[in-house]
């Protein structure tokens, strides 16, 4: 092995990798295929919001002043002259003495100045002619959403940056977006390596076992925000593993292998990427787990060497490969977000390297708890479902103990940080 194998702190290994980032440029993509894109634009107010003055309710639409008599034994009775839907306007403006029946939604007839809602109201018919009488007096103004009230023409609404989330959806189609500009998606190839691989579909074999970094990492990759290629799996051969991952390089904006960073026989990837011509940036990490996570560059490309160990190359993917992602895709702050927390459960062993244990908040007596989602070895798969976070506890001698004061890293929460600290 001849990688220097000096484990460097974790902030100067996200610095290395971050020195490579870049932004993918925008593309038009239609309303429906935007979600959680990154805007390229901010969104303006192509037209006030309502574009007309329009009923909150089901009811009468009527001159206000034309109740100025009414009183709780003195109806006062108005000749219903037409029904208005909403989507359809009155005919005619209304005069004194006159009303329109008017569904929620409707535009306001001309002449109409106040909305009685039909539970105020009593109707009869006469003559073949509709009637309604009512005791009460109203404002004028009242029951109507005034043209413009929400939002004036020109207003900004979204700020360009904004991740789409289904609100922001709801304003593109309000205002008549049928594409919008977003950050393109990075297409991050993938890799799984190791001859003890199966696929998903095969019954167990003596010494084997099935391929889940490839489907965990492919998710991550999504959740990220990037474009998975898939590339299969492959044995540990030297030149199998050589020939592919160079092929697949040239065609990805990024590539991300699992398995064969360490110092086995069959760990071959460092000297893959030695091959390459790449620069590795680092092979050995002062962290737990993931401290084998290696990333190398070639001409400006990252190719991100993940552990074997399930939970090893899940945190790995978190703390290097998904910041790329993030600024690929135009997100202003690509890290993760990292909150104070309580630690809800002991967690009696030292680690002289920093622990990002996998976990989970919850919420108790108005505080935020992170608690260990479960066995804390980087070869465990099954504590990985209950992860939403990663609990940050600095290397030392001591352990930590329920209570204590911890930072966690928040993997869900799409509004994340400008800076990794
Ligand atoms: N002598 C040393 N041995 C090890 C060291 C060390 O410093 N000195 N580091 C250990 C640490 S820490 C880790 S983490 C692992 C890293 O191993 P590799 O990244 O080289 O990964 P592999 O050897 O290929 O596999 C490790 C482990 O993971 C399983 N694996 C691999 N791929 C998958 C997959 N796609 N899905 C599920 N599981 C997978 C594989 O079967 C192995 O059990 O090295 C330690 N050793
Ligand atoms: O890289 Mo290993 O995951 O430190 O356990
Ligand atoms: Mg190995």
């Amino acid at each position: 092995m001849k990688f220097d194998r000096k484990p460097i702190p974790v902030t100067d290994a996200v610095a290395k990798v971050m020195e490579y980032e870049r932004f993918g440029g925008w593309e038009e993509v239609a309303i429906d295929q935007c979600e959680n894109r990154i805007l390229a634009e901010g969104i303006t107010a192509s037209h006030p919001i309502p574009p007309f003055n329009k009923s909150p309710y089901d009811g009468f639409a009527l001159k206000a002043e034309d109740t100025a008599e009414a009183g709780s034994d003195k109806p006062v009775t108005f000749r219903v002259i037409e029904q208005v839907g909403a989507g359809h306007q009155s005919s005619r403006a209304i005069e004194h003495g006159e009303a329109v029946r008017i569904m929620t939604g409707a535009e306001i007839p001309e002449g109409a100045d106040c909305v009685a809602m039909f539970e105020i109201c009593q109707t009869y018919e006469e003559d073949s002619m509709d009637y309604m009488t009512i005791k009460r007096q109203m404002e004028k103004g009242q029951n109507i959403i005034e043209k413009g009230s929400e939002t004036s023409l020109g207003d900004v609404l979204v700020n360009k940056g904004t991740r789409i989330n289904p609100g922001v959806k709801a304003l593109l189609a309000t205002f008549g977006y049928p594409t919008v500009k977003v950050g393109k998606k990075p297409v991050i190839g993938l890799f799984a390596t190791g001859t003890e691989l199966l696929d998903v579909d095969e019954e167990l074999q003596p010494g084997k076992i099935r391929n889940s970094n490839a489907y965990m990492i492919a998710a991550q990759i999504e959740r990220a925000g990037g474009h998975v290629k898939y590339y299969g799996k492959l044995e540990d051969d030297f030149d199998t593993c050589y020939q592919a991952v160079s092929r697949a390089f040239s065609e990805v904006d990024a590539l991300i292998t699992t398995g064969g960073v360490s110092v086995g026989d069959f760990d071959l990837m460092p000297d893959i990427y030695d091959k390459l011509g790449a620069e590795v940036l680092f092979n050995k990490i002062a962290m737990r787990p993931g401290s084998v996570t290696t990333v190398a560059e070639k001409d400006g490309k990252l190719l991100f060497g993940l552990s074997g160990n399930p939970s090893a190359c899940y945190v790995g993917f978190e703390l290097y490969a998904y910041p790329v992602i993030q600024r690929f895709a135009g997100v202003e702050k690509p890290y993760h977000r990292k909150i104070d927390a309580v630690l809800g459960k002991d967690f009696p062993k030292p680690n002289p390297f920093t622990r990002f244990v996998r976990g989970f908040i919850h919420y108790e007596d108005g505080k935020v708890l992170v608690s260990p989602a479960g066995m804390d070895k980087s070869a465990v798969v099954t504590t990985l479902a209950n992860t939403d976070a990663l609990i940050m506890l600095p290397g030392g001698t001591r352990g930590f103990k329920a209570g204590d004061a911890v930072q966690a890293i928040l993997l869900e929460d799409p509004s994340g940080q400008a800076a990794f600290k």
